[in-house]
């Protein structure tokens, strides 16, 4: 019995993810994004975070078929991204868009619950709830173009939503808003995967995303850094970066408190950071002074660990134990 049930737990179906992606990388002249391994689990709420031009469109992108080519798979729901089946699962809302002129809210999100396959009394009540739950209904015959930005967003994410998809993709959903704008977006966010949906989204606004997201995918200048749940949050850990100035980014962090450490032999600055989320405090450190990141990544110790002496010794007697105990067994 007990082997049955941990083989089950063991069975990782990649197909029971919302999203799976592996090995995906696409190529530019300037610039390789990628390669990029995770996965989005469904009913969860996946922020993928990175700093500007670090590829986050470039994968949202190719998330929904927009190129005609990538590298390694996508998969959604277990399917490809081109299946039909799939498409109409997906709901996605771009950074900007251009509305047609002169429509009217109400038209302009009937026109697209139609290219979407919803029709008649379906898309009307449809769309009157989202309306109505987004504090858009009393606006619903104005010219759209005549909307604030927050209210062109909110329409945008009707948009997205209008045919009920069991996954949302969002490039920056926040882009464009004010804080209070911003905030009613995100817990709307939050609010549908309450009731089930997958929200999949690209940000750079950590301390705003930070309490409501369940899952984040953190990439620098294209690179996948690092996959995690919140669950890694409020642990101490320790990581470690190379630079082309180690000099300015030590006075960063004595300025900033963070503990760090330069280790000469591997010419890396180990610090410590109280949540994985905060690397973009240090990248965009870097972003601004304009000095090079070749390497970022965690390191295999604690730093906090290793500064405390006692906690040293019994990490060698522990060691010393199991070598000695693996000896005992294969004499
Ligand atoms: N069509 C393209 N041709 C060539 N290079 C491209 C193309 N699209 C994107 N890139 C490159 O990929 C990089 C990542 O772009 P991307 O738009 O994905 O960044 P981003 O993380 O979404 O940035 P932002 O937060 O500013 O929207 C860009 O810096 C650019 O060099």
């Amino acid at each position: 019995m007990n082997k049955l049930i941990l083989q089950t737990k063991k069975s990782n179906n990649d197909n029971d993810y919302a999203i799976y992606v592996k090995q995906f990388k696409q190529f530019f002249k300037a610039m390789i994004i990628g390669p990029f391994n995770f996965k989005v689990t469904s009913g969860k709420m996946h922020a993928i975070i990175g700093a500007s031009g670090s590829g986050k469109t470039v994968f949202i992108k190719s998330l929904i078929g927009g190129y005609a080519k990538h590298y390694g798979i996508i998969k959604i729901l277990g399917k490809d991204i081109k299946d039909l089946e799939v498409k109409k699962k997906i709901g996605y809302v771009p950074e900007f868009i251009t509305f047609p002129e002169k429509i009217s809210a109400y038209n302009f999100l009937k026109f697209m619950g139609f290219s979407n396959g919803v029709y008649g009394q379906e898309l009307k009540h449809r769309i009157r709830t989202l309306m109505m739950s987004l504090g858009l209904w009393e606006h619903r015959n104005k010219d759209v173009n005549s909307f604030s930005s927050g209210m062109k967003k909110r329409v945008m994410i009707i948009q997205g939503i209008v045919h009920n998809p069991d996954i949302l993709i969002l490039d920056e959903p926040e882009a464009g808003l004010d804080i209070a704008n911003r905030k009613k977006v995100i817990k709307y966010l939050k609010f549908l995967t309450l009731k089930g949906k997958t929200v999949f989204f690209s940000s750079h606004l950590l301390d705003e995303i930070k309490d409501y997201i369940d899952e984040y995918t953190f990439v620098i200048n294209g690179r996948q850094i690092q996959t995690g749940t919140l669950d890694h949050l409020d642990i101490n850990k320790t990581y470690y970066i190379v630079v082309d100035n180690n000099k300015k980014f030590l006075q960063f962090f004595a300025a900033n408190n963070v503990k760090n450490w330069y280790d000469k032999d591997t010419k890396r600055i180990n610090f410590v950071i109280q949540n994985p989320l905060h690397l973009q405090f240090v990248t965009k450190f870097a972003e601004q002074q304009e000095i090079k990141i070749f390497k970022i990544g965690q390191t295999e110790f604690s730093f906090d660990f290793l500064i405390k002496k006692d906690n040293l010794i019994k990490l060698e007697q522990k060691q010393l134990a199991i070598k000695q105990n693996s000896k005992n067994e294969s004499d």
